[in-house]
Formats: structure tokens, C-alpha cells, sequence
């Protein structure tokens, strides 16, 4: 008999915990999760499962814009109807993911949790002792350190407005500044970006986005570049955003989009000794903290990796692995697919053509446009590289066009898993299909 309450607690019920939660759960360790807020995290509640329900009528608007001809009329957004599609969509998730993880054995603690030491953690008064503990607590929206500040919103604000603002203005120039702009666009809002630098994107390839820059700005976005914000202030008619040398806009609602920080702290790590930086906790290869029984994993880690849901999921896989005793190796990050849901998206993986540059490497360019399958809901943008090692395995792809993350994913096997000739050869895919498209390009 065990002298703790849980062979493994736990904190949070993100992709980084839940993902790998129930699997452990089913082997028969006692496990427990604890979660303040929504079961499932962010990803399925407040980022990618709401945020995509939110930009499906944007790619059907797309695409009736260029099949005009073909088809006519043009598709206007319903703001107020599309927040409740989202939200009927995303609004089963927490008890699917909640229920799965109970059938598997788990159990759900409701509350926020602190250490008060490296086996125990305090929610809501009542302390539960475990061997071993994982924290997957994610991240929170950064918010600019200005006057102001607090006329702000983030991006679960966002996808709860019930109506659409007539002026928006987003800080920040990344993923959700990004997104969020061409959904407020397309669905008539006047959007203003104002970018840090004049850069946006900036792990992405440069040209392409450019490229989806300039459509936004023929489609009505404004970026303001090297900005400088100084402070929002409230006016009769709106908030003023100041930046630059005295200049101001003003907006009806403005979204910090300036990143996200890690949720370390609140959370008793002095208590346990675990250490931790302003980048998140710190780990080692098996994901283990300073503190022996204490691991880590998701968006909390102080790591290089990109914080996404691929790499949450699949360091939540790893620990189960390690937890139940089925592998004592490192971590092995596999390349780590993503996406830019504009419209067009822009996707990656693997080497970029920028760490390609060094002449080791051979880059392929295709226009998404001259393939036959792009043209059949007439995509006129588009372009991808793919990137050859010496021995002609794929070591990594970019793309951007309409159906760019399923193109990327598609030939994600081929990246991790070194493909050689002959196993390119070997597949044969539905045809017509994206992945058919995509592979066509590689053989
Ligand atoms: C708007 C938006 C859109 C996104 N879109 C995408 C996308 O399209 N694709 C993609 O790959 N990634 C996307 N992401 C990123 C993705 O959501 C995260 O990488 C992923 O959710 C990380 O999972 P996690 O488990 O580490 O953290 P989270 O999902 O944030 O889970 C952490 C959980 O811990 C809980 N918690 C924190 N502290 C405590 C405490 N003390 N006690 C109890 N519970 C606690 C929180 O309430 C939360 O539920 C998006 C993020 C945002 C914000
Ligand atoms: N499609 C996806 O996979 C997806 C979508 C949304 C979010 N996410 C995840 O969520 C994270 C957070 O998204 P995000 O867009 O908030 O962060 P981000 O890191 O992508 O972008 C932050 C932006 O804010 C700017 N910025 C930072 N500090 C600033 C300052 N002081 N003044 C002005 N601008 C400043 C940066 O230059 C950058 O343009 C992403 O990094 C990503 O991991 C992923």
C-alpha cells in the first residue's frame, strides 16, 4: 500500500497532461488530475478547436470569392450566429475529455492547486499527496506593461464577443494577431495591426508571408510597423492606441496579441524547490525537473520547442511512457508540424529554407497554382519548397496556400521518419486528394 493518495497527480488538464493522463490511468496507476478551469485546457476551449470553428465560414467565403462565375453571390459572416456555432461545437469537449479520462480510471480534482511540498498539493484547503507529480499549467496571455493596459482584451475575449467591434486593434504581429485579424476581416471588421517591429510572423518564412501580408492589406488590414505602443486611453468615442512619436488610433476594441507567459508562478514552486525561469520550468531530457518526483510538460517548459498542441501532446505521451515503465530513454522530439490559419494558411516542418541555405541541402519551389488539383476551387496564391538532403530524403517542407496545414501533414511521415526512395515509391494515395497533390511532388 502506497503511503501517497496518487501514484501520479496531475496539474492542469491540458493536451500536456490528459493526452498521456488516461493512458497511464489505464494501466492501473492511481492518477489524479487537478483543473481550476475548463477540462481540456486551452486548446480545445479558448485556441485551436474554437478558433478553427471560427475561421470555417472565412475559408467558405474564400472560396466562393474566387469560384465567382462558377458560383454567385457572395458569403457574408454572421458573427453573432458563428460564436454560438463555435460554442455548441467546443461546449461537449470538457465532458468528452473529462469522461474519457474518468473511464480510463483517473480521477478529477476540481480547483486551483499549489505545492506546499514535493509530494503535496493544496486545492482549495484539502491537500492530495502523490509519488510523483506533473505540472502541465500552460501559459497566459502576456499583457503590454503600459498605461492602460486594462483596456485591453486577449483572445478568449475575442471569441466570446457576441458582436463583432466596427474597429479593432491588434498589438502584436504572431500566430493569434495573425488569425484573429483575417477572421475579424473577412467577417467586416476595420482591423489595424500594430507590428513591434516590421517583421511579421517571424519564424516563418519571410517571403511567403509577405505575400499573405499584402492580401490582407488589399483585403482591408492595416499594419503598422515598428509602432512603439505607449498607451491606451479612453476617449467618448473608443480607445485611443498612442504609438510612435504622438500618434494615435483610435478603435472600439483592442486585443493584446504580444505572446503568452508561462503559468509558473502561484503555483507553490518555492515550496517544492522546483526551479524556474521567466520562460517556464526547467527540465531535463526525460522532462524531469530539479526536483527528482517532479516532471513537466506542455507550454509551462522553459524549452525551444515550439509551444503547440503536436508538442504538448507528445510530451504528455512520452511520460506516460517513462511513468509506466515502458522506456528509461530521452525524449526524442520528432519535427514538429505547424500552421498560421490565415487565408491562405502558411505551414512548416522540419528544416526551414533559411537553415537550408548552407548549400548541404537541395530546394525544390512549386507554384501552388500551376497544380491541377488547386485549380479545381481556383487557388491563384501559393508557393512551397520542399528541401532534399543529399541522399534525396525530405528533411522538411513550407507552404503556403488555402489547404497548406493538410499538405504539410501529409508528407510529416516521410520528414520523421527519413523516408528513402524506395518507401516513397511504395505509397500510393486515394486519388484525387491533397496528399496525392503533395506526394506528386516529391517523387
Ligand atoms: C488562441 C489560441 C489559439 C491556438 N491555436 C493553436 C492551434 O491552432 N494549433 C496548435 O497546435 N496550438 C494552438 N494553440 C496553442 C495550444 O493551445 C497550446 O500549445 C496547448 O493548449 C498547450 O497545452 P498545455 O496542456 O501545455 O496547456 P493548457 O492547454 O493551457 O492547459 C493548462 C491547464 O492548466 C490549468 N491550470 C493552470 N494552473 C493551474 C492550477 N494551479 N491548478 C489547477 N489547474 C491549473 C489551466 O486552467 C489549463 O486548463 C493556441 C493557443 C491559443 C491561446
Ligand atoms: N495556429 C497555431 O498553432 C497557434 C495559433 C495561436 C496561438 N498559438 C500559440 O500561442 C502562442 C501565443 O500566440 P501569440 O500570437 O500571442 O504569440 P506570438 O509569440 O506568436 O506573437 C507575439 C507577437 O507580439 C509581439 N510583441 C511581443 N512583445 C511586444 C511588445 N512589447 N510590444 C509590441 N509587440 C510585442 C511579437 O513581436 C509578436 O509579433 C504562440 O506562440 C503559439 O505558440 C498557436
Amino acid at each position: 500500500m502506497s503511503e501517497y493518495d496518487y501514484d501520479v497527480l496531475y496539474l492542469g488538464s491540458g493536451h500536456g497532461a490528459f493526452d498521456g493522463a488516461g493512458p497511464l490511468a489505464a494501466t492501473g496507476q492511481k492518477v489524479g488530475v487537478i483543473e481550476s478551469d475548463m477540462i481540456g485546457g486551452t486548446c480545445p476551449n479558448y485556441g485551436c478547436n474554437a478558433k478553427i470553428t471560427l475561421d470555417a465560414p472565412v475559408v467558405l467565403q474564400r472560396m466562393a470569392e474566387r469560384m465567382q462565375g462558377v458560383v454567385s453571390g457572395q458569403i457574408g459572416i454572421n458573427w453573432k450566429a458563428l460564436v454560438a456555432h463555435k460554442q455548441a461545437v467546443i461546449n461537449p469537449l470538457p465532458d468528452a475529455i473529462g469522461g474519457k479520462l474518468t473511464q480510463s480510471g483517473a480521477t478529477i480534482i476540481r480547483g486551483h492547486g499549489q505545492f506546499t511540498d514535493a509530494h503535496t498539493i493544496a486545492v482549495d484547503g484539502k491537500s492530495y499527496t502523490a509519488e510523483k507529480i506533473v505540472i502541465a499549467t500552460g501559459q497566459r496571455p502576456h499583457r503590454l506593461d503600459i498605461p492602460g493596459t486594462e483596456l485591453a482584451h486577449d483572445s478568449r475575449d475575442f471569441m466570446a464577443l457576441t458582436e463583432l467591434p466596427e474597429r479593432i486593434g491588434i498589438l502584436g504581429s504572431g500566430y493569434i494577431s495573425m488569425e484573429f485579424a483575417t477572421m475579424a476581416n473577412a467577417a467586416g471588421a476595420a482591423v489595424t495591426v500594430f507590428m513591434r517591429g516590421d517583421t511579421a510572423l517571424r519564424e516563418f518564412h519571410q517571403p511567403f508571408v509577405k505575400q499573405v501580408m499584402a492580401d490582407m492589406t488589399k483585403r482591408g488590414v492595416a499594419f503598422v510597423p515598428n509602432a512603439d505602443i505607449s498607451a491606451l486611453t479612453k476617449k467618448k468615442d473608443g480607445i485611443a492606441i498612442h504609438y510612435g512619436a504622438q500618434q494615435e488610433e483610435t478603435v472600439d476594441w483592442v486585443l493584446d496579441a504580444t505572446g503568452r507567459i508561462p503559468n509558473a508562478d502561484k503555483i507553490g514552486l518555492d515550496a517544492a524547490g522546483v526551479e524556474y525561469t521567466k520562460h517556464g520550468i526547467v527540465v531535463d531530457d526525460h522532462l524531469r525537473t530539479n526536483i527528482p518526483n517532479i516532471y513537466a510538460s506542455g507550454d509551462v517548459l522553459a524549452k525551444d520547442q515550439p509551444k503547440l498542441t503536436p508538442t504538448a501532446t507528445f510530451e504528455s505521451y512520452y511520460l506516460f511512457h517513462l511513468l509506466s515503465g515502458q522506456t528509461t530513454d530521452p525524449i526524442n522530439y520528432p519535427a514538429i508540424p505547424t500552421t498560421v490559419y490565415t487565408s491562405p494558411r502558411i505551414a512548416k516542418v522540419g528544416v526551414t529554407p533559411e537553415a537550408a541555405a548552407n548549400g548541404n541541402y537541395k530546394l525544390v519551389h512549386n507554384h501552388i497554382p500551376d497544380d491541377w488539383y488547386r485549380q479545381i476551387d481556383e487557388e491563384t496564391m501559393g508557393d512551397n519548397i520542399l528541401i532534399f538532403d543529399q541522399g534525396h530524403h525530405l528533411v522538411g517542407a513550407t507552404e503556403f496556400s488555402e489547404q497548406a496545414e493538410d499538405s504539410i501533414n501529409t508528407l510529416l511521415p516521410a520528414v520523421v521518419f527519413h523516408y528513402d526512395q524506395a518507401q516513397m515509391w511504395q505509397l500510393a494515395h486515394i486519388f484525387p486528394s491533397i496528399s496525392a497533390s503533395a506526394w506528386h511532388k516529391i517523387r
